[in-house]
Protein backbone atom coordinates (compact mmCIF):
# COMPACT_ATOMS: atom_id res chain seq x y z
CA UNK A 1 0.00 0.00 0.00
CA UNK A 2 1.49 3.18 -0.60
CA UNK A 3 -0.16 6.79 0.42
CA UNK A 4 1.36 9.63 -0.64
CA UNK A 5 2.13 11.67 2.12
CA UNK A 6 3.18 15.39 1.22
CA UNK A 7 3.58 16.79 4.58
CA UNK A 8 6.04 16.70 7.42
CA UNK A 9 4.67 15.91 10.78
CA UNK A 10 6.92 16.94 14.10
CA UNK A 11 6.07 16.03 17.77
CA UNK A 12 7.71 15.64 21.33
CA UNK A 13 8.02 11.87 21.31
CA UNK A 14 8.89 11.91 25.04
CA UNK A 15 7.25 12.66 28.01
CA UNK A 16 6.60 16.34 29.29
CA UNK A 17 8.41 17.69 32.26
CA UNK A 18 11.73 17.29 33.79
CA UNK A 19 14.08 14.80 32.36
CA UNK A 20 17.71 14.94 31.02
CA UNK A 21 16.66 14.70 27.74
CA UNK A 22 13.75 14.66 25.17
CA UNK A 23 13.46 13.54 21.53
CA UNK A 24 11.22 15.84 18.88
CA UNK A 25 10.97 13.59 15.84
CA UNK A 26 9.98 14.60 12.29
CA UNK A 27 8.66 12.39 9.62
CA UNK A 28 8.02 13.60 6.05
CA UNK A 29 9.50 14.21 2.89
CA UNK A 30 11.25 17.31 4.36
CA UNK A 31 11.97 15.94 7.89
CA UNK A 32 15.91 16.33 7.02
CA UNK A 33 15.21 19.65 5.37
CA UNK A 34 13.38 21.53 7.87
CA UNK A 35 15.50 20.38 10.66
CA UNK A 36 18.98 21.22 8.66
CA UNK A 37 17.23 24.69 8.16
CA UNK A 38 17.64 25.43 11.82
CA UNK A 39 20.58 23.22 12.56
CA UNK A 40 24.33 24.74 13.58
CA UNK A 41 26.37 21.84 13.32
CA UNK A 42 26.98 19.24 9.93
CA UNK A 43 25.17 19.76 6.66
CA UNK A 44 22.30 17.46 7.16
CA UNK A 45 21.34 17.40 3.59
CA UNK A 46 24.69 15.50 3.05
CA UNK A 47 24.12 13.16 6.17
CA UNK A 48 23.90 9.49 5.68
CA UNK A 49 20.83 7.11 6.86
CA UNK A 50 21.53 6.36 10.58
CA UNK A 51 24.28 8.23 11.48
CA UNK A 52 23.83 11.06 14.56
CA UNK A 53 25.49 14.61 14.48
CA UNK A 54 25.99 17.19 17.54
CA UNK A 55 25.15 20.82 17.20
CA UNK A 56 22.70 23.27 17.84
CA UNK A 57 19.22 24.57 16.84
CA UNK A 58 18.64 27.99 16.16
CA UNK A 59 15.56 29.90 16.02
CA UNK A 60 14.47 32.77 13.09
CA UNK A 61 16.18 35.52 14.67
CA UNK A 62 19.97 33.13 14.86
CA UNK A 63 19.68 33.04 18.28
CA UNK A 64 20.48 29.43 19.59
CA UNK A 65 17.96 27.51 21.23
CA UNK A 66 19.31 24.18 22.79
CA UNK A 67 22.22 22.47 22.24
CA UNK A 68 21.46 19.05 20.21
CA UNK A 69 22.19 15.55 18.92
CA UNK A 70 20.20 15.18 15.76
CA UNK A 71 19.81 11.39 14.03
CA UNK A 72 18.90 10.97 10.06
CA UNK A 73 16.72 7.92 8.54
CA UNK A 74 16.46 8.37 5.19
CA UNK A 75 13.17 6.97 3.42
CA UNK A 76 12.23 3.99 3.30
CA UNK A 77 14.54 3.06 6.31
CA UNK A 78 12.86 4.37 9.26
CA UNK A 79 10.08 3.12 11.58
CA UNK A 80 7.91 5.40 9.84
CA UNK A 81 9.21 4.80 6.06
CA UNK A 82 9.31 8.24 5.40
CA UNK A 83 12.40 10.79 5.98
CA UNK A 84 12.79 10.88 9.76
CA UNK A 85 15.01 13.38 11.71
CA UNK A 86 15.17 13.45 15.35
CA UNK A 87 16.33 15.88 17.74
CA UNK A 88 17.50 14.89 21.38
CA UNK A 89 17.36 17.71 23.21
CA UNK A 90 17.50 18.65 26.82
CA UNK A 91 14.56 17.85 28.77
CA UNK A 92 12.49 19.89 31.03
CA UNK A 93 9.58 22.61 30.55
CA UNK A 94 11.40 24.97 27.98
CA UNK A 95 14.21 23.72 25.53
CA UNK A 96 11.56 20.54 24.12
CA UNK A 97 8.98 23.41 23.37
CA UNK A 98 11.17 25.62 22.21
CA UNK A 99 13.31 23.00 19.90
CA UNK A 100 9.49 22.20 18.35
CA UNK A 101 8.73 25.61 17.93
CA UNK A 102 11.46 26.25 15.84
CA UNK A 103 10.72 23.12 13.68
CA UNK A 104 7.15 24.02 13.14
CA UNK A 105 8.46 27.70 12.31
CA UNK A 106 10.41 25.82 9.46
CA UNK A 107 7.59 24.27 7.91
CA UNK A 108 6.65 20.96 9.76
CA UNK A 109 3.30 20.61 11.31
CA UNK A 110 1.84 19.19 14.73
CA UNK A 111 1.63 15.28 14.59
CA UNK A 112 -1.87 14.02 15.20
CA UNK A 113 -1.73 11.24 17.81
CA UNK A 114 -0.29 7.80 16.40
CA UNK A 115 0.62 9.48 12.86
CA UNK A 116 4.10 8.32 12.98
CA UNK A 117 2.91 4.74 13.27
CA UNK A 118 -0.02 5.20 11.00
CA UNK A 119 2.44 6.62 8.57
CA UNK A 120 4.82 3.33 9.33
CA UNK A 121 1.58 1.33 8.75
CA UNK A 122 0.70 2.69 5.49
CA UNK A 123 4.40 2.40 4.53
CA UNK A 124 4.08 -0.76 5.04
CA UNK A 125 6.60 -1.10 8.02
CA UNK A 126 3.74 -2.76 10.10
CA UNK A 127 0.80 -4.34 9.95
CA UNK A 128 -2.36 -2.97 11.42
CA UNK A 129 -1.95 -5.83 14.39
CA UNK A 130 1.45 -4.96 14.96
CA UNK A 131 0.82 -0.88 14.82
CA UNK A 132 -1.76 -2.27 18.10
CA UNK A 133 0.94 -4.12 19.75
CA UNK A 134 2.78 -0.80 19.98
CA UNK A 135 -0.21 0.75 21.70
CA UNK A 136 -0.34 -2.20 24.06
CA UNK A 137 3.42 -2.47 24.79
CA UNK A 138 2.94 1.36 25.40
CA UNK A 139 0.27 0.87 27.78
CA UNK A 140 1.38 -2.10 29.57
CA UNK A 141 0.83 -2.53 33.41
CA UNK A 142 2.97 -5.76 33.75
CA UNK A 143 5.73 -7.61 33.09
CA UNK A 144 3.81 -10.30 30.94
CA UNK A 145 1.50 -8.17 29.44
CA UNK A 146 4.72 -6.04 28.13
CA UNK A 147 6.22 -9.17 26.71
CA UNK A 148 3.27 -10.65 25.06
CA UNK A 149 3.14 -7.10 22.77
CA UNK A 150 6.66 -6.97 22.14
CA UNK A 151 6.15 -10.20 20.81
CA UNK A 152 3.23 -9.51 18.57
CA UNK A 153 5.24 -6.39 17.49
CA UNK A 154 7.84 -8.41 16.31
CA UNK A 155 5.57 -10.57 14.22
CA UNK A 156 4.73 -14.14 14.73
CA UNK A 157 1.04 -13.62 15.58
CA UNK A 158 0.86 -11.60 12.33
CA UNK A 159 2.89 -14.19 10.35
CA UNK A 160 0.82 -17.02 11.53
CA UNK A 161 -2.34 -15.32 10.18
CA UNK A 162 -0.64 -14.52 7.21
CA UNK A 163 -0.17 -18.43 6.20
CA UNK A 164 -3.80 -18.87 6.91
CA UNK A 165 -4.63 -16.09 4.66
CA UNK A 166 -2.62 -17.08 2.11
CA UNK A 167 -3.64 -20.40 2.16
CA UNK A 168 -6.96 -19.58 1.96
CA UNK A 169 -6.75 -17.05 -0.70
CA UNK A 170 -5.05 -19.72 -2.67
CA UNK A 171 -8.20 -21.85 -2.28
CA UNK A 172 -10.31 -19.34 -3.34
CA UNK A 173 -8.45 -19.15 -6.40
CA UNK A 174 -8.51 -22.23 -7.21
CA UNK A 175 -12.71 -22.13 -6.27
CA UNK A 176 -12.86 -19.21 -8.50
CA UNK A 177 -11.10 -21.18 -11.94
CA UNK A 178 -13.67 -24.11 -10.89
CA UNK A 179 -16.42 -21.50 -11.14
CA UNK A 180 -15.41 -20.50 -14.82
CA UNK A 181 -15.10 -23.60 -15.76
CA UNK A 182 -18.19 -25.40 -14.65
CA UNK A 183 -19.49 -25.97 -18.12
CA UNK A 184 -16.91 -27.89 -18.73
CA UNK A 185 -17.31 -29.65 -15.31
CA UNK A 186 -13.76 -29.72 -14.00
CA UNK A 187 -13.29 -29.65 -10.75
CA UNK A 188 -9.93 -27.45 -9.83
CA UNK A 189 -9.70 -27.78 -6.40
CA UNK A 190 -9.55 -31.47 -5.00
CA UNK A 191 -12.21 -31.66 -2.61
CA UNK A 192 -10.07 -33.38 0.16
CA UNK A 193 -7.45 -30.70 0.06
CA UNK A 194 -10.30 -28.32 0.75
CA UNK A 195 -11.64 -30.06 3.60
CA UNK A 196 -8.29 -30.51 5.11
CA UNK A 197 -7.34 -27.23 4.98
CA UNK A 198 -10.69 -26.15 6.33
CA UNK A 199 -10.21 -28.59 9.46
CA UNK A 200 -6.75 -26.98 9.53
CA UNK A 201 -8.21 -23.33 9.52
CA UNK A 202 -10.66 -24.23 12.08
CA UNK A 203 -8.16 -25.98 14.64
CA UNK A 204 -6.05 -22.74 14.31
CA UNK A 205 -8.49 -20.28 14.75
CA UNK A 206 -10.12 -22.37 17.65
CA UNK A 207 -6.22 -22.28 19.25
CA UNK A 208 -5.88 -18.43 18.95
CA UNK A 209 -9.68 -18.01 20.23
CA UNK A 210 -8.67 -20.01 23.27
CA UNK A 211 -5.88 -17.82 24.46
CA UNK A 212 -8.21 -14.91 24.42
CA UNK A 213 -9.13 -14.98 28.04
CA UNK A 214 -5.52 -15.13 29.15
CA UNK A 215 -5.15 -12.49 27.13
CA UNK A 216 -7.89 -10.57 28.39
CA UNK A 217 -6.45 -11.72 31.93
CA UNK A 218 -2.82 -10.16 31.06
CA UNK A 219 -3.80 -6.94 29.08
CA UNK A 220 -6.44 -5.88 32.01
CA UNK A 221 -5.03 -7.96 35.12
CA UNK A 222 -6.70 -10.28 37.62
CA UNK A 223 -9.49 -8.70 39.12
CA UNK A 224 -9.21 -9.81 42.86
CA UNK A 225 -11.88 -8.95 45.42
CA UNK A 226 -11.77 -9.27 49.06
CA UNK A 227 -14.50 -9.81 51.29
CA UNK A 228 -15.52 -10.86 54.64
CA UNK A 229 -17.03 -9.23 57.63
CA UNK A 230 -16.60 -6.05 58.61
CA UNK A 231 -13.29 -5.72 60.99
CA UNK A 232 -11.61 -8.91 59.69
CA UNK A 233 -8.84 -7.21 58.36
CA UNK A 234 -9.84 -6.82 54.81
CA UNK A 235 -8.32 -3.49 54.93
CA UNK A 236 -4.83 -4.36 56.63
CA UNK A 237 -4.52 -7.52 54.16
CA UNK A 238 -5.20 -5.22 51.04
CA UNK A 239 -2.34 -2.65 52.76
CA UNK A 240 -0.01 -5.38 53.59
CA UNK A 241 -0.61 -6.47 49.95
CA UNK A 242 0.51 -3.16 48.09
CA UNK A 243 2.99 -1.83 50.79
CA UNK A 244 1.82 0.80 51.81
CA UNK A 245 -1.67 2.50 53.20
CA UNK A 246 -3.94 2.57 50.14
CA UNK A 247 -7.51 1.94 51.96
CA UNK A 248 -8.17 3.70 55.30
CA UNK A 249 -7.88 1.35 58.48
CA UNK A 250 -9.97 1.79 61.66
CA UNK A 251 -11.00 -0.41 64.86
CA UNK A 252 -14.38 0.77 63.82
CA UNK A 253 -16.35 -1.87 61.85
CA UNK A 254 -18.08 -0.64 58.47
CA UNK A 255 -14.76 2.13 57.94
CA UNK A 256 -14.91 0.91 54.07
CA UNK A 257 -17.95 2.43 52.48
CA UNK A 258 -16.52 1.95 48.65
CA UNK A 259 -14.47 -0.24 46.98
CA UNK A 260 -10.85 0.52 46.90
CA UNK A 261 -8.84 -0.27 43.77
CA UNK A 262 -5.05 -0.91 44.15
CA UNK A 263 -2.29 -2.79 41.28
CA UNK A 264 0.30 -5.28 42.48
CA UNK A 265 2.39 -7.38 40.04
CA UNK A 266 3.11 -10.95 41.02
CA UNK A 267 5.10 -13.28 38.93
CA UNK A 268 4.84 -10.53 36.14
CA UNK A 269 1.16 -10.40 36.27
CA UNK A 270 -1.22 -8.07 36.93
CA UNK A 271 -3.49 -8.00 39.76
CA UNK A 272 -5.73 -5.81 40.63
CA UNK A 273 -7.25 -5.81 44.35
CA UNK A 274 -10.41 -4.34 45.53
CA UNK A 275 -11.29 -4.09 48.97
CA UNK A 276 -15.03 -3.45 49.62
CA UNK A 277 -17.25 -2.63 52.58
CA UNK A 278 -17.67 -5.82 54.77
CA UNK A 279 -20.69 -8.02 53.73
CA UNK A 280 -23.26 -7.69 56.79
CA UNK A 281 -26.75 -6.58 56.86
CA UNK A 282 -27.29 -2.82 57.65
CA UNK A 283 -29.23 -0.22 58.21
CA UNK A 284 -26.92 2.39 57.70
CA UNK A 285 -27.88 3.64 54.10
CA UNK A 286 -24.24 4.45 52.83
CA UNK A 287 -22.92 1.15 54.05
CA UNK A 288 -25.93 -0.47 52.99
CA UNK A 289 -25.06 0.47 48.96
CA UNK A 290 -21.16 -0.42 50.12
CA UNK A 291 -22.45 -4.14 50.93
CA UNK A 292 -24.26 -4.43 47.49
CA UNK A 293 -21.32 -3.05 45.60
CA UNK A 294 -19.07 -5.57 47.22
CA UNK A 295 -21.83 -8.66 46.24
CA UNK A 296 -21.89 -7.23 42.88
CA UNK A 297 -18.05 -6.76 42.87
CA UNK A 298 -17.25 -10.54 43.85
CA UNK A 299 -19.69 -11.56 41.07
CA UNK A 300 -17.64 -9.97 38.65
CA UNK A 301 -14.20 -11.27 40.09
CA UNK A 302 -11.67 -13.46 38.99
CA UNK A 303 -10.58 -14.43 42.16
CA UNK A 304 -12.23 -14.31 46.08
CA UNK A 305 -10.01 -13.74 48.88
CA UNK A 306 -12.12 -14.39 51.74
CA UNK A 307 -10.88 -12.90 55.39
CA UNK A 308 -12.23 -14.22 58.36
CA UNK A 309 -11.21 -13.08 61.89
CA UNK A 310 -9.88 -16.57 63.43
CA UNK A 311 -11.12 -15.22 66.92
CA UNK A 312 -14.48 -15.19 66.02
CA UNK A 313 -14.41 -18.05 63.41
CA UNK A 314 -16.71 -18.59 59.95
CA UNK A 315 -20.57 -18.12 61.37
CA UNK A 316 -23.22 -19.93 59.67
CA UNK A 317 -23.79 -17.40 56.80
CA UNK A 318 -20.31 -17.28 55.98
CA UNK A 319 -19.93 -21.02 55.85
CA UNK A 320 -23.45 -20.69 53.55
CA UNK A 321 -22.07 -18.13 51.54
CA UNK A 322 -18.80 -19.56 51.27
CA UNK A 323 -20.58 -23.18 50.00
CA UNK A 324 -22.86 -21.15 47.94
CA UNK A 325 -19.58 -19.66 45.87
CA UNK A 326 -18.48 -22.52 45.60
CA UNK A 327 -21.18 -23.91 43.69
CA UNK A 328 -21.99 -21.06 41.36
CA UNK A 329 -21.55 -21.73 38.10
CA UNK A 330 -19.53 -19.37 37.32
CA UNK A 331 -17.57 -20.34 40.54
CA UNK A 332 -14.89 -17.51 41.32
CA UNK A 333 -11.90 -19.12 42.70
CA UNK A 334 -11.46 -18.94 46.28
CA UNK A 335 -9.09 -18.22 48.87
CA UNK A 336 -10.07 -18.60 52.45
CA UNK A 337 -7.87 -16.08 54.53
CA UNK A 338 -8.22 -17.27 58.65
CA UNK A 339 -6.29 -13.93 59.67
CA UNK A 340 -4.94 -12.66 62.98
CA UNK A 341 -3.79 -15.51 63.47
CA UNK A 342 -1.40 -14.00 65.83
CA UNK A 343 -4.28 -13.37 68.09
CA UNK A 344 -5.66 -17.00 68.58
CA UNK A 345 -4.21 -19.33 70.91
CA UNK A 346 -2.74 -22.70 69.76
CA UNK A 347 -3.30 -24.96 71.66
CA UNK A 348 -1.80 -28.61 69.85
CA UNK A 349 1.11 -26.42 69.65
CA UNK A 350 1.17 -27.54 65.97
CA UNK A 351 0.54 -23.56 64.80
CA UNK A 352 -3.16 -24.24 63.86
CA UNK A 353 -5.80 -21.84 65.18
CA UNK A 354 -8.37 -23.65 67.59
CA UNK A 355 -11.07 -22.50 65.74
CA UNK A 356 -10.54 -23.48 62.08
CA UNK A 357 -13.40 -23.45 59.36
CA UNK A 358 -15.51 -26.40 58.61
CA UNK A 359 -16.42 -25.78 55.46
CA UNK A 360 -13.33 -24.80 54.09
CA UNK A 361 -10.91 -27.64 54.09
CA UNK A 362 -8.23 -25.37 53.04
CA UNK A 363 -7.45 -22.20 54.99
CA UNK A 364 -4.49 -19.78 54.78
CA UNK A 365 -3.54 -18.43 58.30
CA UNK A 366 -1.86 -15.23 58.76
CA UNK A 367 -1.51 -12.09 60.45
CA UNK A 368 -2.46 -9.01 57.90
CA UNK A 369 -0.92 -6.53 60.45
CA UNK A 370 2.24 -8.32 61.10
CA UNK A 371 2.37 -9.11 57.39
CA UNK A 372 2.36 -5.52 56.88
CA UNK A 373 5.70 -5.81 58.84
CA UNK A 374 7.55 -8.94 57.52
CA UNK A 375 6.84 -8.98 53.55
CA UNK A 376 7.45 -12.87 53.67
CA UNK A 377 4.83 -13.53 55.45
CA UNK A 378 2.15 -12.82 52.66
CA UNK A 379 4.49 -15.05 50.68
CA UNK A 380 2.01 -17.98 50.95
CA UNK A 381 -0.75 -15.96 49.76
CA UNK A 382 0.83 -14.13 46.98
CA UNK A 383 2.04 -18.05 46.02
CA UNK A 384 -1.72 -19.06 45.72
CA UNK A 385 -2.82 -15.89 43.88
CA UNK A 386 0.45 -16.56 41.34
CA UNK A 387 -1.06 -20.24 40.78
CA UNK A 388 -4.85 -19.09 39.88
CA UNK A 389 -3.47 -18.32 36.59
CA UNK A 390 -0.15 -20.32 36.51
CA UNK A 391 -1.67 -22.80 34.57
CA UNK A 392 -3.18 -20.88 31.84
CA UNK A 393 0.14 -18.58 31.18
CA UNK A 394 2.24 -21.91 30.78
CA UNK A 395 -0.13 -23.30 28.24
CA UNK A 396 -0.21 -20.21 26.22
CA UNK A 397 2.37 -19.23 23.71
CA UNK A 398 3.13 -15.95 24.01
CA UNK A 399 3.57 -15.01 20.87
CA UNK A 400 0.05 -16.40 20.24
CA UNK A 401 -1.70 -14.84 22.61
CA UNK A 402 -5.24 -13.11 21.34
CA UNK A 403 -5.14 -9.90 23.85
CA UNK A 404 -7.53 -7.76 21.48
CA UNK A 405 -11.31 -7.51 21.59
CA UNK A 406 -11.49 -6.35 17.94
CA UNK A 407 -9.26 -9.49 17.05
CA UNK A 408 -10.92 -11.98 19.03
CA UNK A 409 -14.70 -10.97 17.54
CA UNK A 410 -12.90 -11.20 13.71
CA UNK A 411 -11.55 -14.29 14.42
CA UNK A 412 -14.94 -15.80 16.04
CA UNK A 413 -16.57 -14.50 13.01
CA UNK A 414 -13.53 -15.95 10.69
CA UNK A 415 -14.44 -19.20 12.52
CA UNK A 416 -18.36 -18.72 11.94
CA UNK A 417 -17.18 -18.47 8.19
CA UNK A 418 -15.17 -21.50 8.11
CA UNK A 419 -17.24 -23.86 10.06
CA UNK A 420 -20.51 -22.27 7.09
CA UNK A 421 -17.71 -23.98 4.48
CA UNK A 422 -17.19 -27.08 5.96
CA UNK A 423 -20.97 -27.70 6.33
CA UNK A 424 -21.56 -26.34 2.91
CA UNK A 425 -18.52 -28.86 1.96
CA UNK A 426 -20.52 -31.77 3.68
CA UNK A 427 -23.91 -31.20 1.99
CA UNK A 428 -22.14 -30.68 -1.47
CA UNK A 429 -22.94 -27.26 -2.00
CA UNK A 430 -21.67 -26.17 -5.39
CA UNK A 431 -17.97 -24.42 -5.28
CA UNK A 432 -19.20 -20.76 -6.09
CA UNK A 433 -20.99 -20.77 -2.84
CA UNK A 434 -18.61 -21.99 -1.03
CA UNK A 435 -16.20 -19.36 -2.37
CA UNK A 436 -18.56 -16.82 -0.56
CA UNK A 437 -17.61 -18.13 2.79
CA UNK A 438 -14.01 -18.08 2.07
CA UNK A 439 -13.79 -14.54 1.01
CA UNK A 440 -16.26 -13.83 4.28
CA UNK A 441 -13.20 -15.42 6.51
CA UNK A 442 -10.44 -13.53 4.36
CA UNK A 443 -12.15 -10.81 4.88
CA UNK A 444 -12.09 -11.18 8.90
CA UNK A 445 -8.51 -11.86 9.01
CA UNK A 446 -7.72 -9.25 6.29
CA UNK A 447 -9.24 -6.50 8.84
CA UNK A 448 -6.98 -7.79 11.82
CA UNK A 449 -4.09 -7.42 9.80
CA UNK A 450 -5.34 -4.13 8.18
CA UNK A 451 -5.23 -5.17 4.63
CA UNK A 452 -8.88 -4.39 4.23
CA UNK A 453 -9.36 -1.06 6.30
CA UNK A 454 -11.83 0.87 6.88
CA UNK A 455 -11.44 4.88 7.92
CA UNK A 456 -13.53 5.07 10.96
CA UNK A 457 -11.48 1.49 12.26
CA UNK A 458 -8.17 3.41 11.04
CA UNK A 459 -8.94 6.53 13.17
CA UNK A 460 -10.19 4.57 16.54
CA UNK A 461 -6.97 2.31 16.40
CA UNK A 462 -4.42 5.21 16.10
CA UNK A 463 -6.34 7.89 18.14
CA UNK A 464 -5.85 5.66 20.98
CA UNK A 465 -1.87 6.62 20.74
CA UNK A 466 -0.18 9.19 22.45
CA UNK A 467 1.07 12.30 20.19
CA UNK A 468 4.74 11.55 19.48
CA UNK A 469 4.02 8.30 18.76
N1 LIG B 1 15.19 7.15 18.77
C1 LIG B 1 14.24 6.27 18.50
N2 LIG B 1 14.08 5.21 19.30
C2 LIG B 1 13.08 4.31 19.05
C3 LIG B 1 12.20 4.48 17.96
C4 LIG B 1 12.39 5.62 17.13
O1 LIG B 1 11.65 5.85 16.15
N3 LIG B 1 13.42 6.47 17.44
N4 LIG B 1 11.17 3.54 17.75
C5 LIG B 1 9.99 3.86 17.11
O2 LIG B 1 9.08 3.11 16.98
C6 LIG B 1 11.36 2.23 18.30
C7 LIG B 1 12.34 1.50 17.43
N5 LIG B 1 11.80 1.32 16.12
C8 LIG B 1 12.48 1.49 14.95
C9 LIG B 1 12.07 0.75 13.85
C10 LIG B 1 12.77 0.85 12.67
C11 LIG B 1 13.85 1.71 12.56
C12 LIG B 1 14.66 1.78 11.28
O3 LIG B 1 15.50 2.63 11.12
N6 LIG B 1 14.40 0.86 10.38
C13 LIG B 1 15.05 0.80 9.08
C14 LIG B 1 16.49 0.37 9.16
C15 LIG B 1 16.78 -0.94 9.81
C16 LIG B 1 18.27 -1.28 9.82
O4 LIG B 1 19.08 -0.55 9.26
O5 LIG B 1 18.59 -2.32 10.39
C17 LIG B 1 14.21 -0.09 8.18
O6 LIG B 1 13.25 -0.70 8.64
O7 LIG B 1 14.48 -0.10 6.98
C18 LIG B 1 14.21 2.49 13.65
C19 LIG B 1 13.52 2.38 14.84
C20 LIG B 1 11.83 2.36 19.72
N7 LIG B 1 12.96 3.25 19.85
Amino acid sequence: MTTATTDTIAAQATARGRAALAIIRTSGPDAISVVDQCFRGADLAEAESHTAHVGYIVDADGEDVDQVVVTIFRAPRSATGENVAEVSCHGGDLAPKLVLQTLLAHGARMAEPGEFTQRGFLNGKLDLAQAEAVADLIHASSTRAHQVSLQHLQGRYSEQLNELREELLDLCGLMELEIDFTEEDVEFADRERLEELLGRAASLLDTLLATADTGETLKDGVRVVIGGRPNAGKSTLLNALVGRDRAIVSATPGTTRDEIEAEVEIDGVLFRFVDTAGLRDTTDQIEAEGVRRAERSIEQADVLIYVYDLQEGLDAEEQAFLRDVADESHAVETIVVGNKVDLVETPSGDGQPARAAEVVDDVLYLSADAARRDVDALEPLRDRLAETVADQLSRADASLIVTNQRHRSHLQSAREAIQNARNALDAGVSGDLLTLDLRQALHELGSILGTITNEDVLGQIFSRFCIGK
